[in-house]
C-alpha cells in the first residue's frame, strides 16, 4: 500500500492558461473550477490576469450560474496595463488579447520546464490574434514544441463516448497547413514519425500494448487504384506494408477510404443508444457497446479529414493533446467562440475533460 506521502508526491500540479481573454476562456475557467471533483486528483494554477477574471465574474454573476470566485483561485497573475485592459472586450479578439494569450502560454511553458508544473492545460487562443500581435505560429502546439526543443510531436484528439464509454483517438498527420500543401507535405518519413509517436503514446500513456490503428487514404476511395489520385499507389501503400513489418505487435489497417473510415468509430461512439427504449440523453441511457473490437486509434492525413468526424461525434467532449513533449499538454477541442463570449452560454465540458485527462496522463507518468 502507498503511503499518503507518496500519494501526495504523485499528485500532479497543472498549469491552466486563460487563453485569449476576449474569448470564452475566462468564462469556462470560472465555470469549470467551481466543480470540486476537478481538483480531487490534481492541483491547478491558473495563468492569466486576475482582474479580467473578476470582470467576467461580475458580468456573469446576474445569470445565477455557479462560478468560482477569482480570489479563491491559485493563480500566477499577469497584470496588464490599463490601456491593454481597455482593449480587451469579450467577443472582440485583437492584437491586445492575442499578446496576452501568448504571454500566458509562455509563462506556463517556462514554469513547466523549470519543474513547477507537470502538465499544461490550455484554454483556446486565436491564431489570427497572435498574428496581429506579431507572433507567427500556426498554433499553441508549435510554441510548446519549440520552447521544449522538441521536433517530433503530434496533435492527438481524444474523446470518451458518453453513450458507450468507448474512447476515440485521432492523430493528424498534418495539421495547420493549407489544403493545397497537404499532398507535398505528406512523406513516408512524416508518416513513420507520426505512426511511431502514436504507437508510443498508446503503449505508454494509455497502456495499450498491442494497439489496433486504422490509417486513412488521402484521395476519394483511397485513389481507386490510381484513377482518383496516385499518392496511395505511388507511396502510401508501399509505406504501410513496410510499417506493418516494422511493428509486428501492432495491428495496422488501411488504407481505408477517408469517407467510410468513420462509419465504425461512429457506431462504437453511439452504440445502440438511439434504439427503442433509449432516450438519446447519455445521462439517462445505459451504456451499451455494440461495435466489437473497434480500433484504438485513427491516423488521419489532414486537419479536416480527422476533425470533421471528431467534432461531429465529440464536440465539447474531445480533448486536443500534444504528444511527444517532455510534459503533458491538453486543451479543449473547441476554439475561442468569440461569437458567444460574455454571453454566459459557453459550456465547460471540454475544458473539464481536458483537465481530467491531463491529471490522468500526468499521474500515469509519475508512477
Ligand atoms: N485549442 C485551441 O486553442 C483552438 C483554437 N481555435 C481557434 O478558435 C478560433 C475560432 O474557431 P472556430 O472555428 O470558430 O471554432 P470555435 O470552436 O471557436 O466555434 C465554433 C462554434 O462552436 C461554438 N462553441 C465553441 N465552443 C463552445 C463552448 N465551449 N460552448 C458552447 N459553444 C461553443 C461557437 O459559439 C461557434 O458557434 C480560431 O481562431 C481558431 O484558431 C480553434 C480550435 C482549437
Ligand atoms: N484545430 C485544432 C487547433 O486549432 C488547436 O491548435 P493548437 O493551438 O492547440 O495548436
Amino acid at each position: 500500500m502507498q503511503s499518503s506521502d507518496s500519494l501526495q508526491r504523485q499528485r500532479p500540479h497543472l498549469a491552466l492558461t486563460m487563453g485569449d481573454p476576449a474569448s470564452i476562456g475566462p468564462e469556462i475557467i470560472l465555470k469549470a473550477l467551481v466543480d470540486p471533483s476537478l481538483t480531487q486528483t490534481c492541483d491547478l494554477t491558473v495563468i492569466g490576469t486576475r482582474s479580467l477574471l473578476h470582470q467576467t465574474y461580475q458580468q456573469l454573476y446576474s445569470t445565477g450560474q455557479s462560478l468560482a470566485d477569482p480570489d479563491s483561485l491559485s493563480m500566477i497573475d499577469i497584470p496588464l496595463d490599463l490601456q491593454t485592459i481597455r482593449q480587451i472586450i469579450p467577443g472582440c479578439g485583437n492584437a491586445a488579447s492575442g499578446k496576452a494569450s501568448f504571454m500566458y502560454l509562455e509563462t506556463a511553458i517556462t514554469h513547466t520546464l523549470e519543474g513547477k508544473f507537470q502538465g499544461i492545460v490550455t484554454a483556446p487562443i486565436a491564431k489570427s490574434c497572435w498574428k496581429s500581435a506579431g507572433y507567427h505560429y500556426p498554433g499553441q502546439t508549435e510554441v510548446l514544441a519549440q520552447k521544449a526543443k522538441v521536433n517530433r510531436f503530434g496533435m492527438l484528439f481524444v474523446g470518451r463516448s458518453p453513450y458507450t464509454d468507448w474512447t476515440l483517438r485521432t492523430l493528424l498527420a498534418t495539421t495547420h497547413i493549407p489544403l493545397n500543401q497537404v499532398s507535398q507535405t505528406l512523406t513516408p518519413e512524416l508518416m513513420s514519425l507520426k505512426l511511431e509517436l502514436l504507437i508510443n503514446c498508446l503503449q505508454q500513456d494509455f497502456a495499450i500494448n498491442n494497439p489496433k490503428i486504422v490509417i486513412s487514404g488521402l484521395n476519394p476511395h483511397s485513389g481507386e487504384n490510381g484513377q482518383l489520385g496516385t499518392e496511395e499507389k505511388d507511396w502510401l501503400l508501399p509505406w504501410l506494408e513496410i510499417a506493418k513489418s516494422e511493428y509486428p505487435d501492432v495491428e495496422l489497417l488501411g488504407l481505408v477510404p477517408p469517407d467510410t473510415m468513420w462509419v465504425k468509430p461512429a457506431k462504437a461512439w453511439y452504440g445502440n443508444s438511439l434504439k427503442v427504449g433509449q432516450t438519446g440523453d447519455p445521462s439517462r441511457d445505459q451504456p451499451t457497446l455494440t461495435m466489437k473490437n473497434p480500433a484504438d486509434a485513427y491516423l488521419a492525413l489532414y486537419h479536416d479529414q480527422g476533425l470533421i468526424p471528431v467534432k461531429l461525434m465529440a464536440f465539447d467532449q474531445a480533448i486536443n493533446t500534444t504528444i511527444g513533449l517532455p510534459f503533458i499538454r491538453t486543451s479543449p477541442d473547441h476554439g475561442t467562440a468569440f461569437d458567444i463570449a460574455g454571453k454566459g452560454i459557453a459550456r465547460d465540458t471540454s475544458l473539464k475533460a481536458a483537465i481530467n485527462l491531463a491529471a490522468e496522463l500526468t499521474q500515469q507518468k509519475l508512477k
